[in-house]
């Protein structure tokens, strides 16, 4: 029984003198005070005196201070990861027209790039590899592990460049298959699950030796958290490499600036067959549960804005460890065009995303505001 119940089931009344009825608003005139009181005798005699005082939020957050204080968590920079889209090309500084702010960068511009940002309290990046030379492509994406290659090349320069920043890798055969898609393919072009994940192991595996803090296979073929957290145990590494599973991953439109960023598209057919439909809470779940057995270290959801609730899914099936949230390409360009057009102001509503994410459940958010974050927020 609540409060309220009880104490209208106890025939209470509030006490003729006692300020709790209507408003008790400063500015307001005595008359209207008693026009209010006798309205609540008279008109609403059933009013009890909890329903009144719970009426009285807004002092919660009149104050700037206060109003942070309705959050359960704040969000700080330590739970941004920043993407970074490494070329083949070392001296490579190219924008990306659907991706507004962001760049696809060379071995050797990175260190140059990120230095303000660490400076300003960067904690984290996800490294992307982007061959732009098309004939290191090939049925296997064999150029994903190449130890000469941007990833593997730009993992040894950030450990060294930056000892403190946390190295994450998305892992993925897509940007370095000829066909796009992020496996080995049967003849019929469908996934080859066995030989994919077998595969995309190695990758994950590779990136791991070379000193990655993370793996991040975003490949969504079965069975590969299990294969990864194996060799890593095998190789006794597991130790200082945490994986980070894409667990509930959804197929959609929301990835578009993404693949035009990493030449990844698919020369032909889609993702729907290896990424969620999204309707699919269900799978998600089912997926969530599947990753945390196979020894996933975080649960990943994307995109994050249109799967809040698989978000707080996730919160509850991985109560026990971290949860992450991909803002994904296409909700970081939406909320970009829409701010060009005037809806709304940019920062607000960057703001008013992350804040939904982090208050769904996730506490690692991979955004491409994180440099903007840095100016904004204090710590
Ligand atoms: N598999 C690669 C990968 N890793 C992250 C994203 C999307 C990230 C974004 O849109 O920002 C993708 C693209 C895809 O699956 O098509
Ligand atoms: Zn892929
Ligand atoms: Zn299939």
């Amino acid at each position: 029984m609540s409060f309220s119940t009880l104490v209208n089931d106890l025939n209470y009344r509030p006490r003729p003198n006692s300020n709790t009825t209507a408003t008790t608003n400063r500015t307001d005139t005595r008359s209207q005070v008693s026009r209010a009181r006798s309205y609540a005798s008279t008109a609403a005699t059933s009013v009890s005196i909890s329903g009144d005082i719970s009426s009285q939020l807004h002092g919660g957050y009149s104050h700037p201070l206060a109003r942070t204080w309705q959050a359960e968590r704040q969000l700080t920079k330590s739970m941004l990861i920043y993407p970074l889209f490494i070329t083949d090309n070392p001296d490579e500084m190219t924008s990306i027209p659907s991706l507004p702010n962001q760049c696809r960068m060379g071995l050797n511009k990175l260190v140059p790039f990120l230095t303000p940002l660490v400076e300003k309290g960067l904690k984290s990046v996800i490294l992307f590899g982007v061959p732009l030379d098309p004939t290191v492509k090939d049925a296997l994406g064999t150029a994903a592990d190449d130890p000469q290659g941007p990833v593997i090349a730009g993992i040894r320069l950030l450990r060294r460049a930056f000892p403190q920043l946390f190295i994450s890798c998305d892992v993925c055969l897509c940007e370095y298959t000829t066909h796009g898609h992020c496996g080995i393919l049967h003849e019929d072009g469908s996934l080859n699950n066995t030989l994919s994940v077998d595969r995309v192991s190695d990758v994950a595996m590779a990136y791991a030796e070379a000193g990655a803090h993370c793996v991040a296979p975003s490949d969504m073929n079965d069975g590969r958290i299990r294969a990864i957290k194996l060799k890593l145990i095998e190789a006794g590494i597991a130790h200082r490499v945490l994986l980070m599973s894409y667990s509930a991953k959804f197929s959609g439109c929301l990835y578009g600036p993404f693949r035009d960023a990493a030449g990844s598209c698919p020369s032909f057919g889609d993702r729907k067959c290896y990424q969620l439909p999204p309707g699919g809470r269900g799978l998600a779940r089912r997926a969530m549960h599947r990753d945390i057995a196979e020894g996933a270290d975080i649960i990943m959801v994307k995109p994050a804005t249109q799967y809040l609730d698989i978000i707080s899914d996730a919160k509850e099936i991985g109560k026990d460890m971290p949860v992450a949230a991909y803002h994904v390409s296409g909700e970081y360009a939406m909320i970009h065009a829409a701010a060009q057009a005037g809806v709304f102001d940019l920062k607000t509503m960057a703001f008013e995303a992350t804040e939904g994410i982090l208050r769904a459940g996730a506490t690692i958010i991979v955004s491409y505001f994180t440099p903007q974050f840095l100016d904004w927020l204090e710590t």
